[in-house]
């Protein structure tokens, strides 16, 4: 059998107490995913914690350094299934240095308005994202409205 592939990512969100805007990020590859939105993040090494690895992906991708939120949870502790080979972890993160860019892998980030649900659930995700950014929207929900209206 062949070992699975742990994928981490982040929910980069402008602030993690008070959240209203989320930043996704468009892939520039491989083909099947060139285009589609995504949560920035990678691959897990050998021999890397889940954690240190979405901190190196978003340096490299993005050249930030994060806060972490509590992990979105999931159904399983290796996160949401993505495809036969791979699952995903996801946090919540907030930057704390630097401007994200689209440094590696994307084309283009966006910052989307939280309360904007069906623009945000709108874009075109890959396609095993969908649940997981429903999940997230739901976890945020009363964060989103109370941000609204403090
Ligand atoms: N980063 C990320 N990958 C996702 C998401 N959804 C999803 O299906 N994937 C898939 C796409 C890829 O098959 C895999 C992540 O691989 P990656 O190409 O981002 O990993 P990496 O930066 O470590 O790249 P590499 O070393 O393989 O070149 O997970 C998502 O929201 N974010």
């Amino acid at each position: 059998m062949s070992e699975q592939i742990q994928v981490v990512g982040a929910a980069i969100l402008d602030s993690l107490e008070h959240p209203a805007r989320l930043l996704v990020a468009r892939r520039t590859a491989p083909e099947q995913f060139a285009g589609l939105w995504e949560f920035p993040g990678g691959k897990v090494e050998a021999g890397e914690e889940c954690e240190a690895a979405l901190h190196r992906e978003l340096g490299e991708e993005l050249g930030v350094r994060v806060r972490l939120g509590a992990e979105l949870h999931a159904e399983a502790p290796d996160g949401w299934r993505l495809n036969e080979r791979a699952s995903m972890r996801v946090w919540p993160a907030e930057i704390t240095d630097g401007e994200p860019h689209p440094l590696e892998d994307h084309d283009e980030l966006r910052w989307m308005d939280l309360a904007d649900v069906q623009a945000v659930l709108g874009l075109p995700w890959i396609p095993a994202d969908f649940p997981i950014v429903q999940a997230l929207l739901d976890s945020l929900s009363t964060q989103v409205a109370n941000a609204r209206t403090s």
